[in-house]
């Protein structure tokens, strides 16, 4: 049995080297496999997991990082935190559990919202002051113990205490001045009757994490922290507690975890501020173990193992012994870069997707035990990888580059919107409220089918056009016959928002199989911007040319704004983002003109991830804050004033970044807000913004359909803090994850409720 931690990863991607897992959970849901047949696949999984981690020669193999859906729902559901409404329904654990991941014909589900500043989504927990926290759910022991009995001793992984509760949101039932946070005692009880259990059942390891104080947190959070790992580090039976942080520098709180009674210390090195040179300074970490995040988790580019090992080198000093890892967990990254079979072999092999960091763990934390010369072949060759891509003519594409040094103040800038309001006005005649969708519908089963079997072969280029074509022509007679003010074609071409962009941008590569789960069952394949961007030829005109051949109601080009491309995608290191953020936004410049020169006259340049990239630290915020907008501003000021320029947000609480939503200066911006009841609006209100908005009418995420007095109501309550000028009418987001039926009721519903408000305006 080992007893210390040498080299580990924080955790590894759960949903199945071939998606194995979102196969068996949509088949589930569908009612085309039983639980048995569901628990099977999470359990061949599950061991093929660890049998890897360990084949591959960690000392230390995480467990408990298997979800069905999400790990904070998992921690929710372990310390009995499920609220009455699921616990209602009467149904067995897994459908319980279910229920609260997706809501069902009679519940909505939890909230969901971002993973830090990940792509990764949780549920968002709901705790009151009568919460009964209790261990009712023993999956992590049941685990250790499956793990075991393969012959793999496990370190099983929680979601801290700490950061549980600054994650969840108050119930119900909450009085105003209630914090989840104010429920750490009760809930400690039932970590410390989790880590005896685990301790009875042979556990040596058990890790805790606690991201959440890598952003900004008040003093008496960070008190609570000390607080916590004093009481379960004060704990007789138990087993070591390992507690990272990761995301960011923990700043203060490292000294805190360094002095609390606990084994083990995780730090992330990659995530910027990255600080080193502060370790030697916390005394605390002297009979510890300090856990180098040296490999990153967030990215796909092979380590500089050299100047990993300097990093590792300067810690030797500071902690009791030193360990190495991942700088967070794995789940954000893909697999298995080996299995890409399409990707430029040069580009491929400056690549380490999660199977390929597991390696490079092995090897620094080899290189640190047994000296450099015992992985000397391996150092070479990350060596050689590292200098091949440093040197690579590929990365460099001087004519963007030399756009990018030429630009100046006017490029950023459009003229007053109030100038632009009446030439839009007049080029549109649009009624008041128009209604409006936010780009994409129903990706059917038979288009994902289509573009299969043109990767396949099986159909030729001709036929994915005539195919796409046709779906075109059906989304805008839809549109037309609901009664929809501004058109779209729908988005049936693209594969992902994201994804769809790079395949026709130079300076991109993306995979076949490089999945990463958003959440749930759903996946994303980020593509893996390497080198300098163009965009070679026009990209959209094509389709929304088509698209608006067929109606004479305008149809909205969309197109992906460069924030949200860096964002979702796997992103160069070898240069400030800014600056990569500068030529993407030259790309779909060159792509806002060219649509504008092919008689589309509504653009909308979606912005969904304008929140997510927002660093953690308020100091770091501002710089962002500036780039992103002048990226954004950038790509859609070639336009003349009569072409009106949309935005779209989600995703995400919108208050600390309304400023620069202002400073977009997009013309209408339709934005997230069914859920929180047009909240949105009057924080837009309170910094003045005068221009259109669209706050989303209903909540796409959830297959309901919304009744027109719903809407009606929504609409009425918008009014009361907008004029109707300037009030535009549409769902929340796309509705690619839709059903047809379901689309059609609600746009529906949705076109009927402002002709009502709309009647009563006159
Ligand atoms: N990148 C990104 N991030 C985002 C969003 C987003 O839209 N894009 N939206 C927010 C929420 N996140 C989401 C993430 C994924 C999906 C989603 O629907 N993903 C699809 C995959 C989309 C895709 O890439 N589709 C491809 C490949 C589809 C596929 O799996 N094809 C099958 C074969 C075809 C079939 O029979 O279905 C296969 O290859 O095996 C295509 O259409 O071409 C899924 O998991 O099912 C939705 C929301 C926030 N973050
Ligand atoms: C995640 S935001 C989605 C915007 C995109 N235009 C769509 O409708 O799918
Ligand atoms: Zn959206």
């Amino acid at each position: 049995m080992t007893t210390t931690i040498g080299s580990t990863v924080l955790g590894y991607p759960r949903i199945g080297p071939h998606r194995e897992l979102k196969r068996a959970l949509e088949s589930y849901w569908a009612g085309r496999s039983s639980e048995a047949e569901l628990r099977d696949v999470a359990r061949t999984l599950r061991t093929n997991t660890w049998r890897e981690l360990s084949d591959a020669g960690l000392d230390s193999v995480p467990s408990n990082t298997f979800s069905y859906y999400d790990q904070v729902l998992d921690t929710a559901v372990t310390f009995g935190a499920v609220p009455r409404r699921y616990t209602d329904l009467g149904a067995n654990a897994l459908d319980t559990y279910f229920a609260m991941a997706r809501g069902n014909d009679s519940v909505p589900p939890l909230e969901m919202t971002k993973w830090f500043d990940t792509n990764y989504h949780y549920l968002v927990p709901e705790i009151g002051p009568d919460t009964s926290f209790a261990l009712t759910d023993r999956t992590p022991i049941e685990q250790y113990r499956e793990a075991a009995a393969l012959g793999v001793t496990t370190r099983p992984v929680l979601v801290g205490p700490v950061t549980f509760l600054l994650l969840a949101k108050p119930d119900g039932s909450a009085p105003a001045t209630f914090r989840p946070l104010d429920r750490l005692g009760d809930l400690l009880a039932c970590y410390a009757e989790l880590l005896r259990e685990l301790h009875h059942a042979g556990a040596e390891w058990v890790q805790l994490d606690e991201p959440a104080f890598t952003a900004d947190r008040s003093p008496a959070e960070k008190e609570r922290l000390g607080h916590a790992y004093r009481v379960l580090g004060d704990l007789t039976e138990r087993p070591k507690v390992f507690v990272p942080t990761y995301f960011g520098d923990a700043g203060e709180s490292l000294h805190t975890l360094a002095t609390a009674p606990i084994e083990a210390v995780g730090v992330d090195l990659v995530a910027g501020p990255v600080s080193p040179d502060r370790l030697p300074g916390i005394t605390g970490l002297r009979d510890k173990t300090l856990v180098a995040g040296l490999v990153d988790g967030r990215n796909i580019w092979r380590t500089d193992l050299d100047s990993a090992l300097c990093t590792a080198a300067t810690l030797l000093g500071v902690a009791g012994n030193v360990a190495v890892s991942t700088s967070c967990s794995l789940l954000h990254v893909p697999y298995d870069a080996e299995a890409e079979t399409s990707i430029d072999p040069q580009v491929k092999s400056w690549l380490a997707f999660a199977k390929q960091k597991v390696d490079e763990v092995v090897t620094l934390g080899r290189a640190l035990s047994e000296g450099r010369e015992a992985v000397g072949a391996e150092l070479n060759a990350s060596r050689e990888a590292i200098a091949d891509r440093g040197a690579s003519e590929r990365l460099r594409n001087e004519r963007v580059r030399s756009r990018v040094d030429t630009l100046r103040p006017g490029d950023y800038r459009r003229s007053e919107c109030a100038t632009r309001r009446p030439a839009q006005q007049h080029a549109l005649r649009l009624p008041p409220l128009p209604t409006t969708t936010i780009g994409s519908f129903p990706q059917t089963a038979d288009v994902r089918k289509a573009r299969a079997a043109l990767r396949n072969g099986t159909i030729d280029r001709t036929s994915y056009h005539q195919r796409m074509v046709d779906e075109i022509q059906r989304v805008i007679a839809l549109q037309e016959e609901i009664g929809l003010d501004v058109l779209v074609h729908g988005e049936p071409e693209r594969n992902d928002m994201v994804q769809y962009f790079s395949e026709h941008m130079e300076g991109f590569v993306s995979t076949d199989n490089g999945w990463v789960q958003s959440y749930g069952s759903r996946c994303v394949r980020p593509p893996i911007l390497f080198g300098d961007v163009a965009r070679p030829r026009s990209i959209t005109t094509e389709w929304a040319k088509i698209a608006q051949s067929l109606t004479d109601k305008p149809v909205k080009g969309m197109l992906t704004g460069p924030v949200t491309i860096l964002a979702w995608s796997f992103v160069r290191d070898d240069q400030p983002l800014e600056d990569t953020a500068a030529q993407v936004a030259l790309a779909i410049r060159d792509e806002v003109v060219d649509l504008e020169a092919t008689g589309i006259r509504v653009i909308q340049v979606d912005e969904p991830a304008l929140r997510e990239l927002l660093p953690l630290r308020a100091e770091q915020q501002r710089d962002y804050l500036r780039w992103a907008v002048d990226a954004f501003r950038l790509a859609t000021s070639g336009v003349a004033e009569r072409t009106q320029i949309h935005t779209h947000l989600c995703y995400s609480e919108f208050g600390e970044v309304i400023d620069a939503i202002v400073a977009l200066d997009a013309d209408v911006t339709s934005i997230e807000a069914a859920r929180s009841r047009m909240e949105v609006l009057d924080d837009l209100n309170a910094v003045g913004f005068g221009r259109g908005v669209g706050p989303g009418v209903y909540d796409i995420h959830s297959p309901r359909v919304p009744q027109t007095d719903e809407v009606e109501k929504l609409l009425r309550a918008a009014l009361e803090s907008m004029p109707a000028e300037r009030l535009w009418v549409n769902p929340d987001c796309g509705l690619k994850t839709r059903g047809y039926a379901e689309v059609d009721s609600a746009l529906r519903s949705m076109v009927a409720a402002a002709a009502q408000v709309r009647g009563s305006l006159q």
